[in-house]
């Protein structure tokens, strides 16, 4: 299966340990989902192909750089966070995740793969970057809420000229119409949009934003406040 990932990231370099990382992924992945909800996809191939290959196309343009202080955000089973790291392995990467049990999966898959400078905290993002703000050189999210209420719950974490990367589907240009005000009163930018088209996969946007000056305090407002009350 690693076939697929050197077919469609054929500038990647992959070690045997990085492909027995992924297979053991894999394998611990498939085990859990039996005894907790972790993911639909459960064929081995569609795993390669819309988890990991997927997690993985943000390599072609991004360049992460060694020691980087990166948090996944809403990481559910380890997307994008757990797999990048697997072939990114000098990042320091944080977890936020809202539920207990996928945290305790994250806690056990890192070390069922041997990862090293991986955290794991088990909170709301809107609660954590409170107590926490500015941590972080750049915060990545994957299929957790809309841009405008994304960008809000994530404000605070990410450090003044710092980056947000958020993986979104076709729908993304509607999104970003819908909340140019949102990103204004954050004070974020829309610094780039890529694009990615894997038949198997489907399309691939990424959303690249810039932290231009220190986001008001008010924000992030609760999450529920958020959802029925958007800034835009
Ligand atoms: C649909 S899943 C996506 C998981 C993963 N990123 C992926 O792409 O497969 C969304 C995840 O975000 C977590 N989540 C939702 N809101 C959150 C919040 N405010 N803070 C932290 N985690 C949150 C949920 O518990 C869930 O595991």
């Amino acid at each position: 299966m690693i076939e697929i990932i050197k077919k469609h990231l054929p500038e990647l370099t992959i070690t045997t340990q990085q492909a027995e990382q992924l297979q053991k992924y894999y394998q611990y992945l498939i085990e859990q989902n039996a005894l907790m909800n972790l993911t639909t996809i459960t064929n081995e191939e569609e795993v390669y192909y819309k988890h990991f290959l997927d997690s993985l196309l943000l390599l072609k343009k991004y360049h992460f750089t060694d020691g980087m202080l990166v948090c996944d955000v809403g990481s559910g089973a380890g997307f994008p966070g757990i797999v990048l790291k697997i072939f990114v392995p000098q990042i320091r990467l944080t977890i936020i995740e809202a539920l207990e049990k996928r945290c305790r999966f994250l806690r056990n898959l890192v070390q069922t793969l041997s990862l090293t400078n991986v955290e794991i905290i088990h909170d709301r993002v809107e609660q954590y970057s409170r107590l926490h703000p500015e941590q972080f050189d750049l915060v990545l999210t994957r299929a957790v809420a809309n841009l405008s209420v994304l960008l809000e719950l994530v404000s605070q974490l990410v450090k003044v000229t710092g980056t947000v990367i958020c993986y979104k589907g076709p729908k993304v240009h509607e999104e970003i119409n819908g909340a140019q005000k949102t990103f204004g009163e954050l004070n974020f930018v829309l610094t780039k949009t890529d694009h990615e088209l894997v038949t198997e996969i489907g399309e691939r946007y990424f959303c690249y934003f810039t932290k231009m000056k220190k986001t008001p305090w008010k924000y992030p407002r609760h999450f529920n406040q958020i959802k029925k009350s958007p800034i835009g």
